[in-house]
């Protein structure tokens, strides 16, 4: 049986490279389009109330740049729309509180640390053993690495800002009934990869994939259903949203690379935000989310995930698990 050539590793193998630095001529991405390859969508008719966007760390809706690419359908790219204290705020919620139990994380099996942020920097021991160790840490869902599959009885609460940022985006490019139910988030350090992979577990395979990228860039490989398709790769730099839909939900994609930003614009200019207080669908104090967020704006507070992020990339994958009208797994497999 002849077997097909396998050219996403082929793509992976090149871009992995670390002797000699791989070159990013044909990386895709939007400052640098020579090939036309990515294409600017014309503003969706999001909801113009939706009043939110402050608060969660993101400019008006209204600024926001969306594209997709020629050669992958279902593919979007919402090029950063985070403000820089935004930026500040995800980065500093994905290291202090979303890998605390019950949530779960890589280093849980080798040792058992509750809140891994703390407990890095209350013992230099535990910070030179664990923290470059941490690769991943689940949320609402738990995804099951071994077999793949969700389960009711590993599911803890979603955190409300995540699904508050997740509709906010889902909205606005047309997912007006997406609900976020389970993510990972990726730690990578400079030498970090992430293999080809496809993102099946989900009951519900039509509702999109939404990708939030912080600190670091990277090189974002996407490919087709098989192996077989070479794929194209794009640029992923803080603060970009990258939306698997439709076509491209089941398509083969990897990060075989981190490469240094240009420049930290989570440093840059800030402002904090004190417009009057939205109506929101899924976080119940919004005064204390508007909080937390200004606080990052002073510098001192923000030194310690300075100096994670001037090495990391931090990447939030969250998903819809079920369907629409359904509740809970065990209600899936029912009807
Ligand atoms: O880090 C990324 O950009 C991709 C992460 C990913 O593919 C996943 O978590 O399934
Ligand atoms: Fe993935």
């Amino acid at each position: 049986m002849k077997t097909e050539e396998d050219n996403f590793m082929k793509a992976f193998k090149y871009y992995k490279m670390i002797k000699q630095q791989p070159s990013i001529k044909n990386v895709l991405y939007v400052e640098n389009n020579i090939s036309n390859q990515i294409r600017e969508l014309p503003l969706p008719s999001y909801e113009k109330n939706d009043n939110r966007h402050s608060i969660l760390g993101l400019k008006p809706l209204g600024k926001w740049r969306t594209y997709n690419f020629k050669n992958h359908p279902g593919l979007v790219l919402i090029r950063n729309p985070f403000t820089n204290l935004g930026q500040r705020y995800w980065i500093r919620k994905c290291l202090e509180e979303y890998p605390r139990s019950p949530n779960k994380k890589n280093i849980d099996i080798e040792m058992r640390l509750d809140d891994w942020w703390r407990a890095c920097h209350a013992s230099k021991e535990i910070q030179s053993k664990q923290m470059k160790k941490l690769r991943w840490t689940t949320l609402g869902y738990h995804h099951n690495w071994d077999t793949k599959l969700y389960n009711d009885d590993h599911r803890t609460p979603f955190p409300e800002d995540l699904a508050e940022l997740s509709d906010v985006v889902a909205n606005y490019l047309g997912f007006t009934s997406f609900r976020a139910e389970a993510a990972i988030v990726n730690y990578y350090y400079m030498k970090s990869t992430l293999s080809a992979h496809t993102d099946h577990s989900e009951v519900n395979l039509e509702a999109p994939l939404l990708s939030f990228s912080f600190g670091q860039s990277a090189i974002f490989l996407i490919g087709g259903p098989t192996k077989t398709t070479a794929p194209s790769a794009v640029l992923l730099q803080s603060g970009d949203v990258m939306v698997m839909s439709k076509e491209a939900r089941l398509c083969y994609h990897a990060v075989p690379k981190i490469i240094p930003c240009n420049n930290a614009t989570w440093n840059e200019e800030l402002s904090t935000v004190t417009e009057c207080l939205p109506n929101m669908k899924y976080v119940c104090d919004s005064q204390k989310l508007q909080a937390r967020l200004n606080l990052n704006i002073d510098n001192k507070e923000w030194s310690d995930f300075n100096n994670y992020i001037k090495e990391s990339r931090i990447n939030v994958n969250v998903r819809q698990v079920l369907n629409e009208n359904q509740t809970s797994l065990s209600s899936a497999l029912i009807t």
